[in-house]
Parts: structure tokens; C-alpha cells; sequence
């Protein structure tokens, strides 16, 4: 069943951007050692934004602050994704932290511009990593 998943392009430092923490899979074995954005499936009754809080806790232990929405190609300006889900992605800054692979990830990278593609990523998240870099990196 297609559901709505809300991701964070996290950044180092949403005024002046250097780095964006990429977060490796740990499961389903399907997914498993694919790179991609921390986040998850919004639950019945949540916001997508109140989603992407509890998602962040629960994976990396931190606090954020939100910047601005990674506009997708479809027109509520979500990504299409693996298996017929849609992504709501935002660029976030980390306010307590410091990130761990607490649940769902087994390492976490700092990945600067010009690292963006050297990790194996979701297939469905190349596209977004570069409109992330477009956007954020330009
Ligand atoms: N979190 C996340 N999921 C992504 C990305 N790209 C992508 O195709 N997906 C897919 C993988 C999964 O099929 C789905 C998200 O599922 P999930 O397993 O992260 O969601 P969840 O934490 O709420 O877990 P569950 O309730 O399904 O157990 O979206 C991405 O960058 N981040």
C-alpha cells in the first residue's frame, strides 16, 4: 500500500551549507547497506512535519530545526519512490544531537559536495540528491 514518507536533507549548517548526513540502511535486507535521507512513513494522524520530528528522535536521537521543502516533480511536490511510495523532503539542521545510528541505519556520513555520489544510494534518491546540491550547494 503506497504510503507518504517524510524525509531531512540534514545539513551542517542551513545559513551556509557544507555537508549533508547521509544514513545507511541496516534494513529490510532488500534496502540493506543503500544510502538514503533519515525519515520514515507518516503514521494515521500525524502531520507530515510532527512525523519528521518523531522519525529523527527515534533514528538519530536529535533535535532539529526545519529550512525549506525539497520540492519533488509531482504536483503536491512530493519525490516518487521504492515501491510506489511518495517522499516529502526538507533540508534540517540538527539543534541537539549528536547524531547516532540508533534505529534503522548502521553508519552516518558527512558527505560534502563533492562526495554527494560516492555512497550507494536508494535508487530513487540520485535525483534528489542532486536537486539537494542544486539547491543547497549552488
Ligand atoms: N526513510 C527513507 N525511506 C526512503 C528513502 N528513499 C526511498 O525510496 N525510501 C523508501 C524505503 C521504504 O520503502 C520507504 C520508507 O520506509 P521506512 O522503513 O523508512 O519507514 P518506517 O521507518 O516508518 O518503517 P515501517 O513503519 O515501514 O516499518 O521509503 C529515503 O531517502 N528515506
Amino acid at each position: 500500500m503506497p504510503a507518504l514518507v517524510v524525509a531531512a536533507a540534514i545539513l551542517d549548517d542551513l545559513a551556509a551549507p557544507t555537508r549533508l548526513l547521509a544514513a545507511r540502511r541496516s534494513a529490510p535486507k532488500t534496502l540493506a547497506g543503500a544510502w538514503e535521507f533519515a525519515g520514515g512513513k507518516v503514521e494515521p494522524g500525524e502531520d507530515p512535519l510532527g512525523a519528521l520530528v518523531r522519525e529523527l528522535r527515534e533514528e538519530l536521537g536529535v533535535e532539529i530545526t526545519f529550512g525549506s521543502l525539497v520540492a519533488g516533480p509531482n504536483p503536491d511536490q512530493t519525490w516518487p519512490i521504492h515501491q510506489g511510495h511518495t517522499m516529502l523532503v526538507w533540508t534540517v539542521e540538527i539543534t541537539a544531537g549528536p547524531p547516532a545510528p540508533l534505529q534503522d541505519h548502521d553508519e552516518l556520513r558527512w558527505l560534502e559536495r563533492d562526495e554527494l555520489r560516492s555512497v550507494p544510494w536508494l535508487p530513487a534518491d540520485v535525483p534528489i540528491v542532486d536537486a539537494v546540491a542544486d539547491a543547497v550547494f549552488a
